[in-house]
């Protein structure tokens, strides 16, 4: 035994004298080529080879990274014996995914590969702009050399589909908002994203058939037509301009749309964007699949050259120029900062160069005044599809009581029905509005059925009434924006003083219902005593 302690400390000692004697002699640079050199032959002798899947590529997130880890947490739930448990903040799913450090292997296509979750921590004097993440996680992908020409492209082809697929199922969409302003999170992101929830579909939305059929082929062939824009040589992006006033369901469009298609929302605060360099970098950061939107472009952006100063209210405080700038009122830049977005900037964020930075994008802009839209914007080829969102339409009254009050086309009176067509055209209602006097009497649907229709018979007359005092209305337009402010308010204070006119009107025709519901309740009760 003693001999054996003996030998050891002999070779241990030689070993270290030629290490020192290594580093005595030969400078770093030659250490380094050497260990390479070494491990070079080791790779020839290796039957293996790796690829490294880093989750930061230079600047931007390895879009790759994000599916192997997707894709691996479909396989790993099944057969790892050792997991990361995630749950994100507000999402109701549970994540599996590979523990720190961990191998799983997989097949594709008769060839068995190997991967490994690699997670390092960062050396804390790396010097970097931006705060970093301070561990570097990777993804090492080892296939057989053999196997490399057959599968390496396809499998990845196929990982990165799976992926979109399984997003697609959980449901788990993000909504993504840069409401941080310009500053980036340590993994360089300047979106912040919550899971996107919004319950609205095509099937909950209100509008002419017609017209929501036509969206939905136009999202369809979009999302299929990979092989249709390349053949043309366009960029694989469409733009829609959704218009029409306050409660039309604009909004609800484009959850509708994101929920349609599984794709995430960026939802664009342009008042948060300080100039056209940080608006174009945020569009790269985005993912494809997605839709970019920017709501009420109108109070975002001057488009009329009018000289008008806004206090900040809604959000939006800004000062609006000749120019067609915005300027950031929180930006630091004062009036005159340097801080601002252009029209044209906002244009090569949609159609320019910039704009083919990723692909299957969609944007969506909109606005309750089309009028006051810069015609460049409008231009063919911009936005490719202009949606107005209308008045309550009858067509779509008849999908409200569907949805609020389980009514179908046959269980409402033909007399009832034909009252409501008659009259929800002229009373020029928004869907929001109607669903407010439905959605407080959805527990008594003939309740609410009267009060609708008394509620659209009022705003009928009352539209009819300010036709025929035309007028004023004659009077008015001329482009004067101060006029037409004090008629708004005019308006909304006439209206403010008919409500009560109107409430009482229906609450007595409600009476009279709920007295009948009464009556036929008693009358119930009486039949039943009879029965028993
Ligand atoms: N077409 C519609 N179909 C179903 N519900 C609607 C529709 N339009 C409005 N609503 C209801 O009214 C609410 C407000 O609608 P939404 O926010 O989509 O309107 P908007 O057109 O975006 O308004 P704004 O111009 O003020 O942003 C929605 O939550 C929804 O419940
Ligand atoms: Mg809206």
């Amino acid at each position: 035994m003693k001999e054996y302690w003996t030998s050891l400390a002999s070779v241990l000692g030689v070993f270290a004298f030629c290490q020192t004697i290594l580093q005595a002699v030969f400078p770093p640079e030659l250490r380094f080529a050497t260990v390479k050199l070494f491990n070079k032959i080791f790779h020839c002798f290796s039957s293996y080879c790796y690829f490294d899947i880093t989750e930061i590529d230079g600047v931007n997130t390895n879009e790759l990274y994000n599916a192997v880890q997707l894709y691996l947490s479909s396989s790993v739930s099944v057969t790892g014996n050792r997991l990361s448990l995630t749950r994100a903040l507000n999402s109701s799913a549970f994540t599996f995914g590979l523990a720190n450090n961990d191998t799983i292997s997989d097949t594709f296509n008769g060839a068995t590969v190997l991967w490994e979750h690699v997670v390092t921590q960062r050396q804390s004097q790396t010097f970097s702009w931006r705060p970093l993440p301070e561990e570097k996680r990777g993804f090492t992908l080892r296939i057989r050399k053999k196997d490399k020409p057959l599968i390496l492209n396809s499998y990845l082809d196929y990982v990165m589909e799976k992926a979109n697929e399984i997003r697609r199922k959980n449901q788990d969409r993000l909504l993504y908002t840069n409401s941080r302003g310009g500053s980036l999170d340590s993994r360089g992101h300047p979106w912040e994203s919550v899971p996107f929830k919004h319950p609205s579909t095509f099937d909950t939305l209100a509008m002419d058939p017609e017209k929501k059929k036509e969206i939905m082929e136009d999202l369809q062939d979009f999302a299929k037509g990979q092989g249709f824009y390349h053949r043309t040589g366009r960029a694989w992006k469409r733009g829609y301009l959704l218009y029409g006033p306050p409660g039309t369901g604009k909004s609800s469009m484009i959850a509708a749309m994101a929920n349609y298609l599984g794709y995430d929302i960026y939802d664009l605060e342009l008042t948060e964007v300080h100039n056209n360099s940080e608006l174009r970098k945020l569009l790269m950061k985005t993912s494809s699949k997605s839709i970019i939107v920017i709501e009420d472009i109108d109070c975002s952006i001057n488009l009329t050259n009018r000289k008008k100063s806004n206090n900040g209210g809604g959000g939006a405080s800004r000062s609006y120029y000749d120019s067609g700038d915005i300027r950031g009122g929180g930006g630091g830049g004062g009036e005159d900062g340097g801080n601002s977005i252009t029209l044209s900037g906002l244009l090569n964020f949609t159609d320019g160069l910039w704009s083919c930075c990723g692909s299957e994008r969609i944007f969506v802009f909109t606005t309750n005044h089309i009028e006051k839209l810069d015609p460049a914007l409008l231009r063919s080829g911009r936005m490719d599809m202009h949606v107005f969102m209308s008045f309550c339409s009858f067509p779509a009254l008849k999908i409200l009581l569907r949805n609020y009050l389980d009514y179908e086309e046959g269980d409402l009176d033909g007399h009832v029905l034909k009252e409501l067509e008659m009259v929800v055209d002229m009373a020029r209602m928004t869907p929001a509005d109607i669903s407010e006097v439905l959605i407080k009497n959805r527990r008594k649907k003939e309740r609410a059925v009267v009060e609708l229709l008394d509620t659209l018979k009022i705003r009928a007359e009352r539209n009819n009434n300010n036709a025929s005092n035309g007028g004023r209305a004659v009077r008015r337009g001329k482009n004067d924006d101060e006029d037409e402010e004090e008629e708004e308010e005019q308006e909304k204070r006439a209206l403010d003083s008919e409500s009560p006119k109107e409430e009482s009107e229906i609450e007595d025709n409600c009476n009279k219902v709920e007295d009948e519901d009464e009556e036929e309740e008693k009358e119930g009760d009486g039949e039943k005593e009879k029965i028993k």
